[in-house]
Parts: structure tokens; C-alpha cells; sequence
């Protein structure tokens, strides 16, 4: 049977009167706890009342237990059957995502989980006969051809040098692990295998320049039945601090990161898979056998993890290999019917793995290891209870497995060739079949019992998907509100961020307005100064100007009078005779005769107005033509 455990994430007790009463769970005893739904559950809108469910487990461990109680009930008990009969061993944990999976089997340096306790458990076991890494190589080649890496080299250039608070060695003692025969040498190879969005890949391999990992294939074993990894890397460690330290490593480059629910979130799973070696350096005798820790990404839900994008894919290969594990186990339970039900390993590469290296198939002792939140969300937590549930049934004698080809074989070391699947099993000879009415009635009562049980089921099963289909929907409604929340988040910020810039742009315009507008006043400042002092030069000269006009006027006054002094003079030096001519010229004109002195003054480029006239005296010595406006001072009746 899978040994399952219960441990339950520290939380503080209900009140005084419920010690063992943490948030939704109540722990009855040390291998029974009863879960509650509390009233924001689904499980209570769905029901519309409380429901209660008692599971059960081979041991609880309460909120107060220690790491050490921890490995001392689930790790110890596996290793110390490694250690006596070279059996493989297996504890993996379950649990929904931040329950403590991680934190039990690794933990931080200071609360070294599982792993790390039972490193020092397994070299407190060997202590002295630890081989060295010549020897162990030199008889490890012969077995498996793997790269094969010395941890003190690999970690030379790492920087992990933590310490780790194990225990001494009289907790060790106690468990009396120093069971192994000392004529022995022994050699421990670790090796980590990471199965990531249901692909393995060897967490130990560097990522190429770009970041890309070789995926590696399940490929079966040269030396047994079982498949193993591909082309792992398997380090040699000589230490329990070397092996911590690469542990530590290890850890560093797993994929993890930050959800809601999980600050420091798991995104793959993990297999660290500790080889033993026991070798026999006089004869050669080389055997082995493997302790494999594996921490299972926790399950979760869109809604509460409120992952999208690639977190939302991981999240979804998480699920998808979960769901896949939780059909093995059921498939492995169901065999108690007595038929041979399919476990269809083959859905991912978690189950693939775990199944063809031989575990949960009965060659490996396995132990489940289901780490509870009580404060965190019922349903889910509720969900892994059923898976644990499960497990519990299960007996580990070989079980049909389905192969490639779609049939049947055992996973077990003794193969049944040449049985083809449902062919009824040989019958004696001998014996020929009896009618038995009341065996028949019997099987008949049976039957029916079994239809009922299986109507049940079927029910069970219809009632829980139509649960499922509204747990889908409502996720797909809340994963659709938040996508419309985000584009409207998004959207927003883009319109502040354009306000924002829009202000800004805008300031700066208001910025540049006031400088121009501080430019034009010092300029305007400057062109009033010029202006008042182009005003006050205009009136000084304005003044000047009057002042010459005035002197201008009173010389042209002068000058006129001089003229009209002139002329008066001038005219009354003529005689009479020539006034006479000039009365004639004068009637000439008159008759409109030509004139022949005006005819001259035109040859000269003079231009004679109408009322301009011409005065020609013909007295020697012969007189200028005087050109004169017709001037009331002047008189024309000369
Ligand atoms: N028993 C405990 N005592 C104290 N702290 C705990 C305990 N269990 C878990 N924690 C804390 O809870 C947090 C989540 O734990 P952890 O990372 O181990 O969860 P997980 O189940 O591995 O989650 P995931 O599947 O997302 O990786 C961590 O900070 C861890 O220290």
C-alpha cells in the first residue's frame, strides 16, 4: 500500500476550546482529519448547506511539526528499507500551490527540509566507506554509459556556500541507519531531472547562448527493466556538503516565480534522484539502488493564482500532469475490482517517468507526502484530499500497465511473454467446471451490488461534473473579467499617459508664450524709450523747422518785395514807345497770331500755361523773356 501523509502548513488553532481545529480542518486523530466547507467555499454555494468529509491517512503531522519530525515519519522509514534490501524508494509531495511542498522536502538553510536531512542520513549511513571518485568510476562505467560530472569540480566556480543546520549525527543514531555491510564501498550520484511545461530536461545542463535546453527522453535501462533519463548528468558527491551545496545549486535554477498565491511559486516539477552504489572492490560485485525525492508543482487555479500568459500556460501543464497522476492513481486503486484497468501513464511525461522507472507499480516503496493550507482555499485543498484518498487504496504488487502498442504487460521484473491480453488463465485439466446455483446466485447478488456501487459512482461522477462545469465556467467568466479589467487598465493608462503628455506639450507652449511674451515687453520697453526719443527729436525738429519756415517766409516776403521793387522799377524805365510795343504784342496775341518769342521758349524745353505770358522787349540790348504768374501784384496793364 502507498504510505500517504498528512502534513499540515503551520497555522495558528481555531480558539482554545478547538486546539486541533485549524481553519476549514480539524485533525480527529493521528491518521484522521475532518474537513468543514466553509460557507465562501463553492462546496457550500453548490450544497447550500455545510458539508463535512473525514479522509484518512497512514500519519498526520500537525502545524508544530519539525522537519526533523517530518523525515523521521515519511523519509526515514523508505531509506532505512533502501539501505537493508536495495529496493528504489519514492516520496513525493502533493498539495495545492504555496501548502509547503517545497518548504518540506528542501526548506531554507536554517530548516533544512526532507532532502537535505536524508543526504545526511545517507552519508551518516555510509560514513567511512564512501568510495572515492576514481574507484566509484572505475566500476560505474561498467555499468551505465552517462555523463558522469565530480561535484567538488562542478561546484568549484558556484557561488552556494550557505550552511546548513542538519542534525548531529545522535539523531541519526537513533533510527540505527548503520545497517550497511562494510565490506562494501559505497558511491552516491545525484542527479535532477525537471519536467517543465511536459517536457524533461536536465536542470543541471547550462541553457544555450538563446536560452534553450535539450529535452530529454525516457530511454530503457541497459542493465533493467526500468527506463531512465536519457543523457542526465549524474554528479558524484563525495560529502553530505557537497551534496547539499548542489542540492542548493540545483534549487537556484529551478523554474519558480511569483503568483498570487505562492510568493516564490514552483513552476515545474522536480525528481532529484539519489543514486547508491555498493561496490565490492576485491570481486566487483557492483549493486544499487535509488531514493527519489520528487516535489510536484502545486495545482491552481487561474482564479486565485491570477496568472495569464505564459504563467497561465505553466499553470495549465501543471494542472494537465496533475490530473493525469490523479487517473493513474485511480486506475491503480480500481484494480482491487479485480479487472485489469488501463493506468494511462502515458498522458504525460510525469507519469511516464514515475511509472517506467518502476515506481507506483510496486517495484519501488512509495510514500505520498500531501501538504494541506488550512487557510487557504477549501475547494482546492478539498480536491487533493480525493487524490490522496485514492492512493491510500492502493497495493503495490505489480499491476498491468498500458505499453506503446496498446497492450497490456506488467511493469513489474517478471514479464509474462507470450500471455496475450484476456486470455483467461490456464485451467487445470483435470477439473471440469461445476454448476454451483447458490455460487451463482451468489455471483449474481454480487454483480448487482456492484452495478449499484457503480450507478452510484456514475452519479457521484455526474453530479461532480456538472460541479466541474461550473467551477470552469466561473473560472473562464472571472479569466474573461480580468482580461476586459486589464484591457481597460491598460486602455486608461494610455489615456492618462496621452493627458499627461498632452499637458505637458502643452505647458511647455505656455512655457514658451511667457518667454516670447517676456521678449516682446523688453522689446516694446525698448521701442517706447526709442520712441520718446524720435518724438522729442521730431518736435525740437518740428521747432527747427518752424522756426525755418518762419525765417523762409519772412526771406520770401523779402525777396518779393525786392522783386516787386525790382519790377517797379523795371517798368518804369520803360519808355513810352516800347509800352506802346508791348500793347501791340499784346492785340497780337489777341488776334491769335503767332508769337514768335513763345515758339522760341518752347524750342527751349519750356512749358507756357495758358495763363503765362510772355514779355518780350525788343529794346536794346534785347530784354530776357520774363516768365511771370498771373499775380494780382503784378500788374498787367503795363
Ligand atoms: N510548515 C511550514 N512552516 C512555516 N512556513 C511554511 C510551512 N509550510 C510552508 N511555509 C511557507 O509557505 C510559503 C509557501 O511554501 P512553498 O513554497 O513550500 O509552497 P509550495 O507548496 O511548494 O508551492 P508551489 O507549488 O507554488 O511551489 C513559503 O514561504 C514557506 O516558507
Amino acid at each position: 500500500m502507498i504510505q500517504t501523509y498528512l502534513r499540515v502548513k503551520s497555522a495558528p488553532p481555531k480558539d482554545e476550546q478547538h486546539p486541533d481545529t485549524f481553519g476549514f480542518l480539524t485533525i480527529l486523530n493521528d491518521s484522521e482529519i475532518l474537513l468543514e466547507s466553509p460557507e465562501d467555499s463553492h462546496a457550500f454555494r453548490v450544497s447550500k448547506a455545510r458539508t463535512s468529509e473525514r479522509v484518512q491517512f497512514s500519519r498526520i503531522l500537525k502545524p508544530t511539526a519539525s522537519q526533523l519530525d517530518v523525515f523521521a515519519e515519511t523519509c526515514a522509514p523508505l531509506l532505512m528499507d533502501s539501505l537493508l534490501s536495495q529496493h528504489d524508494s519514492l516520496l513525493f509531495t502533493l498539495g495545492v500551490s504555496g501548502a509547503g511542498k517545497t518548504f518540506t522536502l528542501f526548506g531554507p538553510p536554517d530548516r533544512p527540509g526532507v532532502a537535505y536531512i536524508t543526504m545526511g542520513a545517507l552519508f551518516h549511513a555510509i560514513r567511512d566507506r564512501e568510495a572515492s571518485f576514481p574507484v566509484a568510476e572505475s566500476l560505474r562505467s561498467r555499468l551505465d554509459k552517462c555523463k558522469i560530472l565530480e561535484a567538488s569540480k562542478y561546484l568549484a566556480d558556484k557561488h552556494q556556500n550557505a550552511t546548513f543546520a542538519l542534525p548531529p549525527a545522535s539523531f541519526y543514531d537513533t533510527f540505527s541507519f548503520d545497517v550497511v555491510d562494510h565490506s562494501y564501498q559505497y558511491a552516491v550520484y545525484l542527479s535532477f531531472a525537471e519536467i517543465y511545461n511536459d517536457r524533461i530536461f536536465d536542470l543541471l545542463e547550462k541553457a544555450s547562448f538563446f536560452g534553450h535546453r535539450r529535452a530529454l527522453n525516457l530511454k530503457k535501462s541497459a542493465t533493467s527493466d526500468k527506463k531512465a533519463v536519457n543523457g542526465i548528468q549524474k554528479v558524484f558527491v563525495g560529502n553530505v556538503a557537497e551534496a547539499c551545496r548542489l542540492i542548493a545549486v540545483a534549487l537556484q535554477l529551478r523554474k519558480s516565480t511569483s503568483t498570487k498565491s505562492n510568493a516564490v511559486s514552483s513552476r515545474s516539477h522536480l525528481v532529484l534522484c539519489a543514486e547508491l552504489y555498493q561496490l565490492q572492490p576485491k570481486t566487483g560485485e557492483i549493486s544499487s539502488c535509488e531514493i527519489n525525492l520528487v516535489d510536484l508543482a502545486g495545482s491552481e487555479r487561474t482564479r486565485s493564482a491570477e496568472t495569464s500568459g505564459l504563467l497561465l500556460r505553466e499553470g495549465a501543464s501543471i494542472n494537465k500532469s496533475l490530473l493525469a497522476l490523479g487517473q493513474c492513481l485511480e486506475a491503480l486503486r480500481r484494480k482491487h475490482d479485480g479487472k485489469q484497468h488501463v493506468v494511462p501513464f502515458r498522458q504525460s511525461k510525469l507519469t511516464e517517468l514515475l511509472f517506467h522507472s518502476g515506481h507506483l507499480t510496486g517495484t519501488a516503496r512509495t510514500s505520498m507526502l500531501v501538504n494541506i493550507d488550512p487557510l487557504g482555499s477549501f475547494d482546492e485543498n478539498a480536491q487533493v484530499m480525493r487524490y490522496s484518498a485514492n492512493a491510500r487504496e492502493i497495493m503495490l504488487p505489480p499491476v498491468p500497465v498500458e505499453m506503446g502498442n496498446g497492450h497490456m504487460d506488467s511493469a513489474s521484473a517478471t514479464p509474462r511473454a507470450g500471455t496475450p491480453l484476456g486470455s483467461p488463465a490456464p485451467h487445470s485439466a483435470s477439473r471440469p467446471p461445476s454448476v454451483n446455483v447458490a455460487a451463482l446466485m451468489a455471483q449474481l447478488e454480487a454483480v448487482q451490488l456492484e452495478n449499484k456501487r457503480l450507478r452510484e459512482l456514475l452519479a457521484e461522477a455526474d453530479s461532480e461534473m456538472v460541479n466541474l462545469e461550473y467551477v470552469v465556467r466561473e473560472q473562464m467568466t472571472t479569466e474573461m473579467e480580468s482580461r476586459v479589467r486589464e484591457v481597460e487598465r491598460i486602455f486608461l493608462d494610455r489615456l492618462c499617459e496621452e493627458s499627461v503628455q498632452g499637458l505637458e506639450y502643452t505647458d511647455h507652449k505656455l512655457d514658451m508664450m511667457a518667454k516670447w511674451m517676456r521678449q516682446l515687453q523688453e522689446d516694446n520697453a525698448f521701442k517706447d524709450e526709442k520712441i520718446a526719443e524720435l518724438e522729442k527729436l521730431l518736435s525740437e525738429t518740428q521747432d527747427q523747422v518752424e522756426e525755418q519756415g518762419a525765417e523762409a517766409a519772412r526771406l520770401a516776403q523779402q525777396l518779393q518785395r525786392q522783386h516787386q521793387e525790382a519790377t517797379r522799377r523795371s517798368s518804369r524805365k520803360l519808355s513810352y514807345e516800347d509800352q506802346q510795343a508791348i500793347r501791340e504784342a499784346h492785340t497780337l496775341r489777341t488776334k491769335r497770331k503767332l508769337w514768335p518769342e513763345k515758339a522760341v521758349l518752347e524750342e527751349d524745353g519750356m512749358e507756357l500755361s495758358d495763363d503765362t505770358e510772355v514779355l518780350s522787349i525788343s529794346a536794346p540790348p534785347p530784354p530776357k523773356p520774363v516768365l511771370m504768374p498771373r499775380n494780382e501784384d503784378v500788374p498787367m496793364d503795363l
